[in-house]
């Protein structure tokens, strides 16, 4: 390996998956080639985002920097500031975490399991301007967004929400009766999305449970998306679908998720794992594994 190597944390929350720079101390700055082929599956690290810490400028024990796979840098990510505030929190051995990022500040809370945290995601938004749509779409009374022909549209009308990105929300009584990996960019990429959007099929099973599939913007299909859940238990409860408190169940596991009536907040709880601890050749982009991540959980005996 070259001398320009640098250690990096491979995590995932539920599965969606991240490689985490500490660049706190020596700036890391990489190309959207570069994070390209780092992402790459094949023959890269393998990711759905790049996760890079860096030093606060507000005061607040870190800035997250957020780049999708495909090189795009976003601005929030729920699984990724699980993971982060983790870490920061593990560092400190305080109970909670600030994380600055271009959405705001997030404050990560510990549980009564250490790999199991809580986020605070702020707050939601509505507006059309705020999601954002397309002006030309803003006027309808319901987003009329009709993937198939007219007289028998596969999926329409959805909920949009911000919760520092941009969701659409489908509300489906079957998941797996849609082919996402066809739709979702389609729809990901539709002229009333002037920023794309992240795309949901959301289910409501019950007053307190939602299952949820994800089309991620940027990425296509990754195993959970945390401001995704954020976003349709916010739907949900918004449209009377629900209550605020509610399990958002993803392909790769649960999230717990309440919209605070107080100050109308969401806060979101779910695991985080470290699956391993690397180390990158920033010239041949190859790599090689240094330590082990966590134990695995203790399987609960039945
Ligand atoms: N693909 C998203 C960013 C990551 C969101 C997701 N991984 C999460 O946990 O919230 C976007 O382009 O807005």
């Amino acid at each position: 390996m070259g001398d320009r190597r640098i250690p990096f944390l491979k995590m995932n929350g539920l599965g969606n998956d991240f490689v985490v720079w500490d660049a706190r101390t020596e700036p890391v700055r990489l190309s959207p080639e570069q994070v390209r082929a780092i992402g790459e599956r094949e023959n890269g690290i393998g990711f759905d985002q790049m996760i890079t810490v860096e030093p606060s400028r507000s005061g607040a024990d870190a800035f997250m920097r957020i780049h999708n796979c495909d090189g795009s840098e976003v601005d929030a990510c729920g699984n990724a500031t699980r993971c982060i505030g983790r870490l920061l929190i593990e560092e400190s051995g305080l109970a909670s975490a600030a994380i600055d990022t271009n959405a705001g500040l997030l404050i990560a809370m510990k549980t009564s399991e250490p790999r199991r945290i809580t986020v605070d995601m702020g707050v939601p938004r509505f507006a059309w301007d705020e999601i954002p749509l397309a002006e030309e779409f803003h006027d309808t009374r319901a987003i009329e967004l009709q993937i198939g022909p007219i007289d028998k549209p596969i999926l329409h009308t959805p909920s949009c929400v911000n919760m520092g990105n941009p969701h659409a929300i489908f509300w489906v009584k079957d998941i797996e009766a849609y082919d996402l990996s066809r739709i979702g960019p389609l729809l990901e990429n539709h002229p009333i999305f002037p920023q794309k959007a992240n795309i949901s099929l959301a289910h409501v099973i019950s007053d307190t449970e939602i299952e949820v599939k994800v089309w991620e913007r940027g990425v296509g299909l990754t195993r959970a998306c945390g401001t995704a859940a954020c976003a349709v238990a916010v739907a949900a409860a918004r449209d009377r679908r629900t209550g605020r408190k509610v399990t958002v169940h993803l392909p790769g596991g649960p999230l717990e998720l309440e919209w605070r009536e107080d100050n109308g907040h969401v806060m979101m709880t779910g695991d985080t794992e470290i699956e391993y601890e690397g180390l990158l050749d920033l010239d041949t982009l190859s790599f090689e594994k240094t330590a082990p991540g966590d134990k695995p959980m203790l399987e609960v005996v039945k």
